[in-house]
């Protein structure tokens, strides 16, 4: 397990899923390979700012990235939620993504002032999702500065828009042509 290309062919390609014309890319698989997993956050922790002081992941594939990154780093994770999951007060984002529209949530009081929050899931696609994530982080007060991907879609432009955010984005693995 070399190289980036190696965790790559880890990942399984499913055409028309969910819809017709979409290329789903499936990290499952990717997952299910101990080593590829280890190495898939070993990579990623190692380009993470050092001065970064909270992990945030979005719900659901973006929890496995984020929680062992957290935990590797020896920093707290905070939970960006699908709707209707968390019980105290929260502010909420909706966002529509290459499949269909969604939205996310968050706790108020979760971030800090100023706190400087790294974002990452486990693909970006449009980039809607991980830009309901930046607003929502922002609007508690915190700073997106950095956001890490195991796989980026760069064809649907989703990186592109985060960066014009002031978002420093990386990703292990790109996938052209989707
Ligand atoms: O860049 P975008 O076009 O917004 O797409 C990327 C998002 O899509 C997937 O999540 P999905 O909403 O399918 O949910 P899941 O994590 O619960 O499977 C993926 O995990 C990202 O969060
Ligand atoms: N093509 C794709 N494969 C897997 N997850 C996705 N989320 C958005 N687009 C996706």
């Amino acid at each position: 397990m070399n190289s980036n290309a190696d965790l790559a062919a880890l990942i399984r390609n499913i055409p028309d899923y969910p819809k017709p014309g979409i290329m789903f890319r499936d990290v499952s698989s990717l997952l299910l390979d101990a080593e590829g997993y280890r190495m898939t956050i070993d990579r990623l922790a190692a380009l993470v700012d050092p001065d970064t002081q909270l992990v945030a992941g979005i719900e659901a594939r973006g929890f496995i990235v984020a929680s062992a990154l957290a935990y590797v780093l020896g920093l707290g994770q905070l939970m960006l939620r699908k709707p209707g999951k968390l019980p105290g007060e929260k502010i909420g984002t909706d966002y529509t993504l290459e499949y269909g529209t969604d939205r996310i949530e968050m706790h108020v009081g979760h971030v800090q002032p100023d706190q400087k929050v790294l974002l990452v899931d486990d693909l970006i696609a449009t980039g809607g999702t991980a830009l309901a994530g930046v607003d929502l982080i922002q609007q508690g007060g915190g700073r997106v500065e950095q956001a890490l991907f195991i796989v980026d879609l760069p064809d649907l432009g989703g990186a592109a828009k985060l960066r014009a955010q002031g978002v420093r984005v990386a990703s292990l693995i790109g996938f052209d042509g989707d």
